[in-house]
């Protein structure tokens, strides 16, 4: 359930009254704030934040310093400079090296279904018949201590096999099968906090928790059961250049050391999800390469990204969302440009999100959606990536025929389609403005979208099918950015005909009328008892901040931090 406590500084008294370990056994300097469950408190050891407080030492000065650099790097966009490859590591891009061979246990991975890491989803993705299974803390997962705490004995429990569930309502018990998919885990990006855990006095790195914590409990039985030797794996989101990359590695090589097992055991695909990093492929998988199974194009992201890193540049401004598809000249060079990449250093180059999910209760409509899945997958294979991400157990059927029908009976295509052809890519081609027009019901949907999915965020559920597609925080990202920079900008709305200009007032309605068709669409009652009108309230704020934040989720996540005093949470 929601609080809107708000997040309190840290030498707010009430917080610090309220603030203690509550019940759990913590080591020096580590302050949990959560609620206390004794489920949880075997996920919270003494040793397992012993092993999360050394990783926050440790590397709270590398994050601070790169989280720094993101903002140079901003002031440098803002005033209006453009990404592009650095000549500094001219000699990375153009030397001869490649990543360590890629793991038997994961060579194969033309499917990969993901999803948040809630108890029924886990044993239905596992047992989806995927490859892998990405086991989402980041754009899937509403960052709740509950979400995330539960999260984290899911996994445990999957990665021991035991774990089931007992859906009452239809009296259905879910275990795994035998065969299941490969487990990756991917934590949140590097900006975010967890205020539930202070150390030294600070919140720690939502990340190091996320790895810190799944790691300490899950790599010896993963390692026998899943990796064959290798693992555990992870997917790393949001990274925007080298150095960050640089601090996984090191991160890696600590938690390796300190279990005592081989360097590159630890193995891990980023996602090119940003504009600045897609001129860092090779310094990415350079700073990795013990550590690396590839990149992947988080194609949602990079979109949301693309808005933000021109924020300050009205000459680029984006057309209505439902526009921007991998069709675009700068997301097809992205996508070919980083097949080439990984090819060239030996490791996958994985495709991404087609937004579609099956739609139940018109047969038309679904063969439709999975039509336009079919199509994206089939543009992904024939251009040479190696698998691709489904958002649903009723996906993989299409996702799995159509690359398995153009690989060649092959478990990827990395020494297969070396895309030598996109090593003439230039910075041009990856920054091209994309072409389309803008509109009314363009202006419509980003704000439907964007209040409904906040208010689902708000109440603990980071993925939700809305419109019949998959809408996460980076789907969310892109209509909360291009509402606030058609706002910025006044643009017309060229699409209609008009000469309609974008301003406060015009979305001032808007919003009015897009939320009395929410009220339509789900339902007085619902209405009543969601908190749309609280989420139309945030919506509405980022989309008319005089500066844009730089995460819908970092600003959301002020209210859903709920702390608790001492004490009261062990009844
Ligand atoms: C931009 C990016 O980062 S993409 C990656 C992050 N995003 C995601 O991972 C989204 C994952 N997908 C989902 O969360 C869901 O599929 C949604 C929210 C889009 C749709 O959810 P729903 O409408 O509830 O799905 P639906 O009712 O059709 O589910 C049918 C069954 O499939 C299961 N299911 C649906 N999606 C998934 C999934 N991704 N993983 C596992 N099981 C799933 C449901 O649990 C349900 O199981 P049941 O029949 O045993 O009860
Ligand atoms: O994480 C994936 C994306 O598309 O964003
Ligand atoms: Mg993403």
């Amino acid at each position: 359930m929601v609080s809107f406590e708000t997040f309190l500084p840290t030498n707010n008294p009430v917080q610090r009254k309220n603030s203690g370990t509550m019940g759990y056994d913590v080591p020096e300097g580590v302050d949990i704030r959560g609620r206390y469950d004794p489920e949880f408190s075997k996920i919270l050891t003494r040793d397992a934040l012993q092993f999360v407080a050394d990783l926050q030492r440790e590397f709270r000065n590398h994050i601070k310093y790169a989280m720094e650099c993101r903002r140079e790097a901003k002031m440098r966009y803002n005033n209006g400079g453009l990404p592009g490859f650095d000549p500094a590591t001219k000699y990375i891009r153009e030397g001869e090296w490649v990543c360590a061979p890629v793991p038997a246990a994961v060579a194969d991975r033309r499917v990969e279904i993901t999803g948040p890491v809630e108890r029924k989803m886990v044993i239905n993705a596992l047992n989806s018949g995927a490859k892998v299974f990405m086991a989402d803390f980041e754009d899937a997962l509403s960052p709740s201590w509950e979400n995330l705490m539960r999260g984290h004995v899911n996994l445990r429990d999957a990665v021991n096999r035991t774990i089931t569930f007992h859906d009452q309502a239809r009296n259905k018990v879910y275990k795994l099968n035998d065969q299941t998919a490969k487990l990756f885990v991917r934590p949140r990006g590097w900006h975010l906090p967890e205020a539930h855990i202070f150390i030294d006095g600070e919140p720690a790195t939502g990340c190091l928790v996320d790895f810190g914590l799944y790691f300490f409990h899950s790599y010896a039985n993963f390692r026998k059961a899943q990796g064959q030797g290798f693992g555990p794996f992870f997917y790393l989101p949001k990274m925007e250049h080298s150095r960050e990359a640089r601090i996984w590695n090191n991160v890696f090589d600590r938690a390796e050391k300190w279990a005592g097992i081989e360097k590159g055991s630890i193995r891990a695909t980023v996602l090119i999800e940003t504009l600045p990093a897609v001129f860092q492929m090779n310094e990415i998988l350079y700073e990795l390469r013990d550590h690396s199974v590839g990149l992947n194009c988080g194609r949602w992201d990079y979109i949301f990204s693309y808005v933000k890193t021109f924020q300050g540049h009205p000459d680029r401004l984006l057309p209505d969302r439902v526009q921007v598809g991998m069709g675009q000249h700068f997301m097809r060079s992205y996508s070919d440009l980083l097949i080439h990449t990984c090819h060239k250093r030996g490791v996958h180059a994985m495709g991404g999100m087609a937004a579609q999910i099956p739609i139940r209760d018109d047969p038309a409509a679904n063969e439709a959606a999975l039509e336009l899945v079919r199509k994206d997958k089939l543009r992904e294979v024939k251009a040479g990536h190696d698998g691709t991400w489904a958002a649903h157990p009723g996906l993989i059927p299409a996702c799995m025929e159509v690359f398995t029908n153009n690989m060649a009976n092959a478990p990827n295509q990395i020494h297969s389609m070396k895309r030598q052809d996109a090593s003439v890519l230039i910075e041009e081609d990856l920054l091209q403005s994309p072409r389309g027009v803008r509109t009314m019901e363009g202006l419509r949907l980003n704000t439907r979208v964007g209040i409904q999915y906040l208010a689902a965020w708000l109440t603990g559920a980071g993925s939700v099918p809305l419109y019949n597609l998959m809408e996460d925080a980076a789907t969310a990202e892109i209509s909360r950015v291009q509402n606030w920079q058609w706002l910025k900008y006044g643009v017309e709305l060229d699409g209609d005909g008009l000469g309609v200009k974008v301003n406060l007032d015009l979305f001032g309605r808007v919003v009015e009328e897009e939320m009395a068709r929410i009220e339509r669409e789900v339902g007085k009652e619902k209405f009543k008892k969601g908190i749309y009108k609280e989420a139309c309230k945030l919506f509405t704020r980022q989309c008319t901040a005089p500066i844009l934040d730089d995460f819908l989720t970092l600003d959301a996540y002020n209210n859903i931090v709920m702390y608790h005093p001492i004490g009261s949470s062990r009844l």
